[in-house]
């Protein structure tokens, strides 16, 4: 073993400036903390494998998309899920610190989750947003973890929008600023994109999703027909920036009326068929939908 690869597993933050390496006695093989880090690397497989999905790349094509296909995303997958359980155990790390510092202290590791992606998929932004969601969500874990709070919905959700709290003011509000398709759909249209779903606590997953998750499951129906349901749910109400950056506004509200159609008069697998048909011809991703499924997947599989 070369000595960088040896150093790289002593540290557990890795060479990142900023973050002093993580002793190797800091629990990450703790089952119970590291419940949430196994719940998102599980979300990302989920959701990449469910089919049909509108637009999306799945099992059976991929969508709208020209430079990605399943293979690509199972690497993206293996690049980003180690780092799943260093989010945790940098939000364990740092459990006491004021919940507005925590920010600046976990982005180093979540640019270089996101550069580990990108190494993976040659460029290609396969999981921007779910690295940002999840990374955010295992975080929160370790902090709930590290002040002995037990591992909840409410409680992730309000650690994160308390992670998250400043951030649209500071980075979308700032008009000097529009480098990113989010930002500049901030300055255009207000769209707060993932960032506003962060400090939301995930508002649009906890009002629209989560209850008919949890119903669904009772009545017995199956993982796979839950989150293509839920899937069509976030379609219908999450503000996806996604979709504007390649459509406007008027493929945002194409999407959204088309989702809501189908969830009003009864969906099957034939009509989502036909939506993902319809949506591929109109080169419509709902790329954001996808990284909320994750984070759904992830929070249905907590207590309340
Ligand atoms: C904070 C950042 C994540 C901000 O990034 P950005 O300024 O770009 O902001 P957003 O527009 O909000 O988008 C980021 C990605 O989030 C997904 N997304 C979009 N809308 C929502 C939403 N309403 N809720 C949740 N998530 C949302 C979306 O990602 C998915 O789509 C991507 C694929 O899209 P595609 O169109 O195919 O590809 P593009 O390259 O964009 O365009 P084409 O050229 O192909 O046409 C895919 O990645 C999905 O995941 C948005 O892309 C971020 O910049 C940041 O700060 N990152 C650092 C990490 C970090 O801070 N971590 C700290 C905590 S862990
Ligand atoms: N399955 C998928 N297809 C396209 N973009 C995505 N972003 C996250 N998951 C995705």
């Amino acid at each position: 073993m070369s000595a960088m690869k040896a150093e790289a597993l002593r540290s557990d933050a890795g060479p990142i400036s900023g973050n002093p390496p993580i002793p190797l006695h800091y629990p990450v093989a703790d089952a119970e903390l590291m419940a949430v880090a196994r719940l998102a690397a599980a979300a990302l497989r989920e959701e990449v494998y469910l089919t049909p999905k509108p637009g999306l790349v799945d099992n059976c094509n991929n969508g709208a998309h020209r430079d990605m296909d399943l293979p690509l995303f199972l690497r993206s997958i293996a690049a980003i899920v180690p780092w799943f359980s260093r989010f945790t155990a940098l939000g364990y790390r740092y459990a006491a610190l004021p919940a507005g510092e925590v920010l600046a202290r976990i982005r180093p590791l979540g640019l270089a989750c996101e550069q580990g992606m990108f190494a993976a998929t040659g460029g290609v932004n396969t999981h921007k947003g779910g690295v940002f969601s999840l990374g955010l969500l295992c975080t929160a874990a370790g902090r709930l973890k590290g002040r002995l709070q037990p591992l909840t919905r409410g409680g992730l959700c309000d650690e994160v929008a308390a992670i998250c709290a400043r951030m649209v003011m500071t980075e979308l509000a700032d008009r000097r600023r529009a480098a990113t398709a989010g930002e500049q759909l901030f300055q255009r249209y207000g769209m707060t994109g993932a960032r506003g779903e962060a400090a939301s606590g995930f508002a649009t997953v906890r009002r629209y999703v989560l209850p008919d998750w949890d119903r669904l499951k009772a009545d017995g129906a199956g993982e796979p027909m839950i989150m293509l349901h839920c899937l069509l749910l976030l379609m219908a109400y999450n503000p996806d920036t996604n979709l504007v950056s390649r459509g406007g506004l008027p493929g945002l509200h194409f999407v959204q009326r088309y989702a809501r159609r189908l969830l009003l008069c009864g969906w099957d697998i034939a009509e989502l068929r036909q939506m993902d048909a319809a949506l591929t011809a109109l080169y419509l991703s709902p790329g954001g939908s996808a990284d909320l499924l994750a984070v759904a997947y992830v929070l249905a599989h907590l207590p309340l």
